[in-house]
């Protein structure tokens, strides 16, 4: 049996319940919208498998699901060496998002990263302390920060709400997902940059570890992959 893990709420499900029935597999919740069981019409050797999003990499990465989708925002930051782990086998087309570096937008001499790596630098010899980038992407902002040749920062971690650190006066500027950047003007937040950390989207993806690697294919080829 195949397992197939996809999200188990909003609107990763919903896209994502959509892209299958759009290739002749219906998924569906078995009973009412709070039990976590799943149904598959269409192909008879699969098993579906509703997961947080955030849960995904994981279970893909010990073979628990042969197959998964969530954003390649949370296997690339979940999955150290994530090609050694899963292979991607299908941009989705929705979930898009992209990972971003943001300060108050009253910083008016911050727009690029160079000007936000000297913030920091001065920010550390006026305050004593290193200015504070809250994230929970915190592999993906330390490598991409680092590629940048950024160091006087810290990360403070935010599991949610995070755009709201700034006001809160825990953080001074934040690495997090935006699609429609309506939640980052609503927080008096800007853009560093012309290109974002990221940018991601919900994908197919392939558990190396799971094995049944045939079957799997045979499945992919059924989806038209
Ligand atoms: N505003 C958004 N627009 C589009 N995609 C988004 C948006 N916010 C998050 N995503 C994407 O949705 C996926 C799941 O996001 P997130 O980690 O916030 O999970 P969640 O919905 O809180 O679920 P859970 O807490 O169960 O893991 C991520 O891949 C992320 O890139
Ligand atoms: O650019 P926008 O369209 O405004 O979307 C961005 C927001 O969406 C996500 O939050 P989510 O609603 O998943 O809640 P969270 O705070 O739990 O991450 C993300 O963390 C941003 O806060």
């Amino acid at each position: 049996m195949i397992r197939l893990g996809v999200p188990s709420k909003g609107r990763l499900m919903e896209q994502c319940f959509d892209w299958f029935a759009a290739r002749g597999v219906t998924l569906s919740r078995a009973g009412s919208d709070r039990e976590y069981a799943g149904r598959v019409d269409g192909a008879d050797n699969v098993a579906l498998v509703l997961l947080s999003a955030g849960e995904i990499p994981r279970e893909l990465m010990a073979g628990r699901i042969h197959l998964g989708v969530t954003g390649t925002d949370l296997i690339r930051e979940k999955l150290a060496g994530w090609r050694s782990h899963v292979e991607e086998l299908a941009p989705m087309g929705f979930g898009h998002a992209d990972l971003i570096l943001a300060v108050p937008a009253c910083w008016s001499d911050c727009e690029t990263l160079d000007d936000f790596a000297t913030i920091a630098r001065d920010f550390r010899a006026e305050h004593g302390f290193r200015l504070r980038i809250a994230t929970k992407y915190h592999r993906l902002v330390r490598a991409w920060l680092s590629a940048e040749e950024v160091a006087d920062y810290q990360l403070v971690d935010s599991q949610g709400a995070t755009e709201g650190t700034v006001a809160n006066l825990t953080a001074e500027a934040i690495a997090d997902i935006t699609s429609s950047g309506e939640t980052l003007r609503a927080n008096h937040l800007k853009i560093i940059g012309e290109e974002p950390i990221l940018r991601s989207q919900a994908t197919l993806l392939r558990s190396r570890a799971a094995g049944d690697e045939a079957e799997v294919r045979d499945f992919a080829a059924r989806l038209g992959l």
